[in-house]
């Protein structure tokens, strides 16, 4: 089973994600971007505040096919429970706000076809949901996503990825306390399972 954690900059992913592999052992935890050149190329391109949206796309959607190949097949193919901490949806929504003003139709739609051939969808995702203010403040505002207006831009395109596919999303509510949020977490995972 894949399981996917995705929301805003500062929703509390990793904190759960942490929380999560204490939980379950056996499971393999990782992350996009991943731990690897790929995703090292990643992050300059998050350090550039002149990067290229289309390149930028390009390059995480390099790294999502590498994480693919190398850790998240095979540790399915062996039967295991994955937890990943931001995966392909995280692409749809930051990409497709990115590319807002681009000569894209509708970037939501192409960043999505993009992965359609080659990807493996979650089975489940929990998604974080913060209001952009808190996000921005939480997360500390440290690169060119981090900012509370295009993190606005970034929710609404998570809404529409939910609108189209309710029943894989569990929306938790990240604005309570870490204590709240991390028993609806383990409850949604132990439903699950
Ligand atoms: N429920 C919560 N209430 C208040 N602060 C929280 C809560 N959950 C996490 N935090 C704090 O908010 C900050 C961001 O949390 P975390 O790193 O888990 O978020 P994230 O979604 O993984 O962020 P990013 O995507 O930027 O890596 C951390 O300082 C963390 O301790
Ligand atoms: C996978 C992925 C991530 N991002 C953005 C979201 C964050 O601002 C950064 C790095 O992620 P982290 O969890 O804070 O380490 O990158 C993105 O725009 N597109 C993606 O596909």
């Amino acid at each position: 089973m894949l399981l996917t954690l995705e929301g805003l900059d500062g929703s509390g992913k990793t904190t759960a994600w942490r929380a999560l592999r204490d939980r379950y052992p056996s499971a393999v935890f990782t992350r996009e971007p991943t731990d690897s050149w790929y995703g090292d190329a990643v992050y300059r391109s998050i350090d550039d505040d002149n990067a290229d949206p289309l390149a930028e796309l390009f390059l995480y959607t390099a790294d999502h096919a590498d994480h693919l190949s190398r850790v998240v097949r095979p540790a399915l193919d062996e039967g295991s429970l994955v937890v990943s901490d931001r995966y392909s949806d995280s692409r749809i929504a930051y990409q497709a706000a990115t590319l807002a003003d681009s000569p894209l139709a509708d970037p939501f739609e192409y960043v999505r076809d993009l992965h359609a051939p080659f990807s493996r969808s979650p089975d489940a995702t929990l998604f974080f949901d913060v209001d952009p203010e808190t996000a921005a403040e939480r997360s500390g505002e440290t690169n060119k996503f981090e900012r509370a207006d295009y993190l606005r831009d970034v929710r609404a395109q998570y809404e529409r990825l939910i609108d189209a596919d309710p029943e894989r999303f569990v929306r938790i509510d990240a604005t309570q306390t870490r204590e709240t949020v991390l028993d609806d977490v383990f409850a949604a995972v132990d439903r699950l399972r």
